[in-house]
């Protein structure tokens, strides 16, 4: 498999990540992982759950969730793999130089302290410059999930998307803000459903109160 998409887990019967930054090494930031998601090691470990929890594996309803947590854990951690800059590299010569923004968009993610999920929506926004570039705009959606699916903080999954815009997209400005229920602050723990996270960052332009405050009141209208 020379490349994955997000749409491509049909084909999750094959575990094999290997190539999926387009052949490029770097960027992906996680040089220390192999590039392959070991789906009997996950199998292996969720029997030991299942069984630690006081659960009898081997009963009907049970036998194939090792299997099928495997797979799913395959796709929900696909951006391990996957390169942002690969998912950018699709620019236009549009000479705008003005805010472009995609807000609401939805995405699932994995809190790496509690590995569950958290989710909400992202908005995501750039100035390009005349020698940047203008991506397409399910791009921005793409990005988002590229970081969202790994184990994530909300934090970090704001800035790298912001980080990913300014390397890739060289914008006058960029803006990302991200609005979360945190699961594991819902049904565990604290027990707050309903509690939102709000994270942004800003960078470039976008640092100017004037056209923050513009970029603000375009994401929060609803
Ligand atoms: N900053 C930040 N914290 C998070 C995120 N997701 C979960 N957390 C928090 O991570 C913290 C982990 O705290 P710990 O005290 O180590 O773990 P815990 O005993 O399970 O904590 P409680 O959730 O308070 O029961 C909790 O306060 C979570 O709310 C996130 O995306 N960003
Ligand atoms: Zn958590």
């Amino acid at each position: 498999m020379t490349h994955i998409d997000d749409d491509d887990f049909s084909g999750a019967a094959s575990d094999d990540f290997g190539d999926a930054s387009g052949g490029k090494s770097g960027g992906h930031g996680h040089g220390h992982h192999s590039y392959k998601v070991d789906r009997p090691r996950i199998e292996a470990a969720v029997r030991e759950i299942l069984i630690a929890v006081g659960e009898d594996p081997d009963r009907g309803g049970l036998v194939d969730t090792p299997k099928r947590v495997a797979k799913a854990y395959a796709e929900v951690f696909a951006g391990l793999h996957q390169d942002p800059e690969h998912v950018l590299s699709t620019t236009f010569d549009l000479d705008h130089e003005e805010l472009v923004l995609v807000k609401d968009i939805p995405f699932y993610s994995t809190c790496e302290h509690h590995l569950v999920p958290f989710h909400g929506v992202a908005h995501v926004g750039y100035i390009p410059s005349h020698d940047g570039k203008v991506t397409g705009l399910s791009k921005l959606a793409r990005l988002v999930d590229i970081y969202a699916r790994r184990p994530q903080v909300q934090e970090r999954l704001t800035t790298q998307i912001v980080e990913a815009l300014v390397t890739h997209l060289k914008p006058r400005g960029a803006i990302v803000v991200v609005e979360c229920e945190h699961m594991c602050m819902s049904m565990r723990g604290i027990r707050k459903p309903g509690a939102k996270t709000v994270t942004s960052a800003v960078r470039g332009q976008l640092h100017d109160p004037a056209t923050r405050a513009e970029a603000m009141s375009l994401i929060l209208g609803r």
